[in-house]
């Protein structure tokens, strides 16, 4: 299945994420191991797993040929990518999707990261911060285009801006993605019903689901409140 069919096509939109250090370097995974935390994935539903192997966040190729050979779920990597032999190297790894990050590629290189990305079927997950972002993005028809609420030039150091997308929705409705997401800084199930609620076709949680001392109970406080909403 496409990284963008599971996501549209679950009931809990949630892409749960694998990251092994916060922006302060400190652990994320405790004792937990990798086959542990995707097996607890796997359990709560997640419909797509993304792995971050930037180093940046204690990341590495390894973790994303580990986590591929665990799960039949479509897998994000989550790494600077800017060149085409980096995009070979995540589907041979096992990835579904690769994150390209707009603010961090020069504008040229978007058209050709996206198209090789499809060309190799891979999902291009087009991470954006502003509205100038997604007005030049090219293809968007074919990326999951994800707003991110951090900024990764200070390296996700400090809380996010869930407003950022709020505010950018109508962009990425204009864009022509299928799939806007919303992505980092989402801690809790009252930010997470928000965002859904608003008309998010999916969100990226890292931290907020490693962090917590119940996943289930996490996601069943998400489901309630869904629930609730529900006409
Ligand atoms: O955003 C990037 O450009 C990036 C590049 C390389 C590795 C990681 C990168 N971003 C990390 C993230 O975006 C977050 O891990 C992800 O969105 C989850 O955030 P959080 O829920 O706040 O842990």
């Amino acid at each position: 299945m496409t990284f963008v069919d599971a996501l549209t096509g679950a009931d809990r939109p949630v892409i749960m994420e694998l990251k092994r250090r916060d922006p302060n370097g400190e652990d994320l995974f405790g004792d937990r191991s990798i086959a542990e935390i995707v097996a607890e994935y796997e359990a709560a539903g997640a419909p797509c797993i993304s792995v971050v192997t930037g180093r940046w966040f204690g990341g590495t190729d390894s973790m994303l040929s580990e986590v591929a050979s665990l799960t039949d779920r479509p897998v994000l990597q989550k790494d600077f990518i800017t060149r085409r032999d980096q995009l070979l190297k995540a589907r041979d790894l096992g990835a579904s999707a690769v994150l390209l990050t707009a603010g961090l590629l020069p504008r040229s290189s978007m058209p050709t990261l996206i198209n090789g990305s499809l060309e190799l079927g891979l999902t291009p997950f087009v991470e954006v911060t502003d509205e100038a972002e997604i007005e030049v993005l090219p293809s968007a028809e074919h990326c999951v285009v994800a707003v991110n609420n951090k900024d990764i030039k200070n390296r996700e150091r400090g809380l996010g801006d869930l407003d950022r997308s709020v505010r950018l929705l109508p962009a990425l409705a204009a864009s022509g993605t299928r799939c806007p997401v919303s992505a980092s800084g989402i801690t809790k199930p009252q930010d997470a019903d928000r965002l859904l609620a608003e008309g998010y076709r999916g969100l990226l949680i890292g931290t907020g689901l490693l962090r917590t001392t119940s996943l289930t109970g996490w996601l069943a406080e998400l489901d309630t409140l869904r629930t609730l909403r529900a006409p």
